[in-house]
């Protein structure tokens, strides 16, 4: 049986329904249940409900041979995992954003859940930054003056436009990714290509259906 690790919250119901697309049965109790372990009702796969930001590390550990999470938590994890398919789920972007007429060029303190992107973009420009590491609402921080600007996910644009503020600069397309332990790839190399083929043909065939 192989375990896959999926991201509890917003994408999940996405995932649930990419698994189903590729023939896959997870159990609609994964919803809304308090469980944390539940089986596939008719594969030999079982899956476990973590945080978004701990499936990398279930997967990276071995815990978990497969997981799904968005690119954005997978990239701050720099977890060592094999990024095998873009699922396409939970698209978004990932943004500096700030007050209008904010010049990037000066910035020097931005809030974010978000270090890694953040000090990767702002060294492009030779600027050294101070992160104020938040964990949610990190709109708040350029009101009220914590920080010059925010680096975050957006969506529709509706959170940064309901508090004043605008995208500066797009950094990268955010989508969920389906990842592998690396030993589990290895030796349990057709049990993982046997669901890492049924998602991907379920991929094209969502793709030329549309
Ligand atoms: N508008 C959006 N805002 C935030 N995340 C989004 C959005 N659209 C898609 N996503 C994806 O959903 C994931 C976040 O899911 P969710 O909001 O449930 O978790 P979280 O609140 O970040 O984590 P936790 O529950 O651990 O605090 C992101 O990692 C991203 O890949
Ligand atoms: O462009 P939008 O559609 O408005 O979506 C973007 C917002 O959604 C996310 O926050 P979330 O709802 O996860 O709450 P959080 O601030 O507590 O992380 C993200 O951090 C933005 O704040």
């Amino acid at each position: 049986m192989l375990t896959v690790a999926l991201a509890k919250g917003r994408i999940l119901e996405d995932t649930m329904q990419r698994l189903r697309s590729a023939g896959f049965s997870p159990p609609e109790e994964l919803l809304d249940t308090r469980k944390l372990v539940l089986e596939d009702k008719k594969h030999p796969l079982r899956y476990l409900l973590a945080k978004p930001s701990d499936v990398p590390v279930y997967v990276e550990h071995g815990a978990a041979d497969l997981g799904v999470v968005g690119k954005d938590v997978l990239y701050e994890s720099q977890a060592d995992v094999h990024e095998l398919i873009d699922l396409q789920d939970g698209r978004c972007r990932i943004v500096v954003a700030g007050p209008s007429g904010l010049d990037v060029k000066r910035v020097t303190r931005v809030a974010t859940k978000y270090p890694r992107y953040a000090q990767a973009y702002f060294r492009t420009l030779g600027r050294q930054i101070e992160i104020i590491p938040l964990s949610g609402s990190v709109e708040l921080a350029p009101i009220i003056g914590l920080s010059d600007c925010i680096v975050d996910l957006v969506e529709t644009g509706r959170t940064l436009k309901e508090n004043g503020l605008i995208e500066l600069v797009s950094l990268s397309a955010i989508s969920t990714r389906l990842i592998a332990n690396r030993r589990s790839y290895q030796v349990r190399g057709s049990e993982v290509d046997h669901v890492v083929s049924r998602i991907r043909d379920s991929l094209c065939e969502g793709s030329v259906a549309q």
